[in-house]
């Protein structure tokens, strides 16, 4: 099966458990890959026909720069309710990384995979 991906989306949000991470703005990167059956827009070459992830990406930036979870377990399975609500997508996979969280690492977070009713 094919794939949509969004790779290195950098979306700044309020998110953290700490006194100090209520205070500002953190980046955090998302990587999509969304199941999307091509064959179809490859035949039409008509973007009506595609899963667009520029459409996806937009609202992915409209609804993580609003939000203000603490986890980013929380952030990711909300991210992944919406697309796979909103848009043509049956599974996708996500990866939410919080850069420079922890000292040592580049980066730390969560991959979820999940499916429309499971
Ligand atoms: N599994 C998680 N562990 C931690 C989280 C989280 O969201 N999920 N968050 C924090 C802090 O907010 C951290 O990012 C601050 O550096 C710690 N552990």
């Amino acid at each position: 099966m094919d794939h949509v991906f969004i790779e290195g989306l950098e979306i700044e949000a309020l998110i953290g458990i700490y006194d100090w991470e209520r205070r500002i703005r953190q980046p955090l990167v998302f990587d999509l890959e969304m199941r999307f059956d091509n064959r179809v827009p490859a035949a039409t070459d008509d973007i009506a026909d595609t899963l667009n992830y520029k459409a996806v990406s937009k609202r992915l930036v409209e609804y993580v720069s609003q939000s203000d979870f603490g986890l980013v377990e929380t952030l990711a399975e909300r991210c992944a309710e919406i697309v796979l609500r909103e848009f043509d997508v049956d599974s996708l996979r996500l990866k939410l990384s919080k850069p420079g969280a922890v000292r040592g690492a580049r980066a730390v977070g969560v991959v979820i995979e999940r499916s429309r009713g499971g």
